[in-house]
C-alpha cells in the first residue's frame, strides 16, 4: 500500500507565494518514490495555482482541506465539493481537530462532509484525535471510536478502500512540537485498525491510517516505520520546501 505524504498549509500562503512553494517542491522531490503517494493542501485561493505548478509532475496531487455539503446554494462563505473537484482537488479533509475546536464542528456535521464528499467525486481524509484531558481521563478509545463511527456513519461498505482515509492527530500534538511517543502512536493506530476492521470488514485492513502532529523531517522515518502508520499529515513542517521534501524523501 502507498504511503500517503500530505502537506496541510493551513491558513498560509498567498498565490504567489504557494506557486513559488510549489515549484521548489517538484524540483527538490524530482520522482516520488515509488511506494509514497504526494498530496498539497493549500488554502482554497491557492489550490489552482499550486495545481498548475505541479502541471505535468508526476504523481504530485492537490486536496481543499474544507467543503460544505451541499451541491451550491446560498451558504456565504463556502465552497462545494465539485468547486474543489473543479480545482482539480483529489482530496479534502473533513474532522480536523481545528475544524472541531475552533469552529465548532461536530462528528454529524463532519460525517456528513465525509459522505457527501465521496460522493461528489473527492477522496476523504477523516481526521480524529482526542484532547489532552481526554487522554489524561482514559478516554482516549472512547473518543476515536466515536470520532470513526459517526464520522464513516453513511459510508457504504462497497467503496473502494483507497478512497478513504483516517489521520490520527492527538489534539495536544498538533503545533506543539510535542510528537506523541510510538507507544502511543501504535497503540492509538492498532485501535483505529480494528474499529475499520469492525465497521468495513476485510476492507478494513487496506484502508490508510496516517499519523499528524509534530512530524518533521527528523522523526518523520521513524514515525513511518511504525505499525499500521500508513502516512503522515504535516502542518508546520510542510510550509518549506526543503523541509516537506525531506518527508516526502524520508
Ligand atoms: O494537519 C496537520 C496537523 O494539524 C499537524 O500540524 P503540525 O504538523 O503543525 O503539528
Amino acid at each position: 500500500m502507498q504511503k500517503l505524504i500530505a502537506a496541510n498549509w493551513k491558513m498560509f500562503k498567498t498565490i504567489g507565494e504557494a506557486r513559488e512553494m510549489a515549484s521548489d517542491l517538484v524540483r527538490r522531490v524530482g520522482e516520488i518514490p515509488a511506494d509514497r503517494e504526494v498530496l498539497v493542501i493549500p488554502p482554497s485561493t491557492a489550490i489552482f495555482a499550486v495545481a498548475e505548478e505541479f502541471g505535468h509532475a508526476k504523481g504530485f496531487q492537490v486536496g481543499g482541506q474544507n467543503f460544505h455539503p451541499e451541491v451550491e446554494g446560498a451558504f456565504t462563505g463556502e465552497i462545494a465539493p465539485r468547486m474543489l473537484t473543479d480545482l482539480c482537488c483529489t482530496y479534502a479533509l473533513a474532522g480536523h481537530s481545528e475544524r472541531r475546536h475552533v469552529f465548532g464542528e461536530g462528528d454529524e456535521l463532519v460525517g456528513r462532509k465525509v459522505t457527501f464528499g465521496l460522493e461528489n467525486g473527492l477522496k476523504m481524509i477523516l481526521c480524529v484525535g482526542e484532547k489532552i484531558d481526554e487522554r489524561k481521563g482514559g478516554r482516549v478509545e472512547e473518543v476515536l471510536r466515536r470520532q470513526l463511527e459517526v464520522g464513516l456513519a453513511g459510508v457504504s461498505r462497497d467503496i473502494p478502500e483507497t478512497d478513504i482515509v483516517v489521520a490520527y492527530e492527538p489534539v495536544w500534538a498538533i503545533g506543539t512540537g510535542e510528537v506523541a511517543g510510538p507507544e502511543e502512536i501504535v497503540h492509538a493506530h492498532a485501535f483505529i485498525r480494528n474499529v475499520l476492521v469492525e465497521l468495513f470488514g476485510e476492507k478494513g485492513h487496506s484502508i490508510r491510517i496516517q499519523y499528524g502532529g509534530s512530524v518533521k523531517p527528523k522523526n518523520c522515518a521513524d514515525i513511518l516505520a511504525l505499525d499500521n502508520v500508513d502516512g503522515v499529515l504535516v502542518g508546520g513542517a510542510s510550509l518549506q520546501a526543503e523541509s516537506f521534501s525531506q518527508i516526502v524523501k524520508a
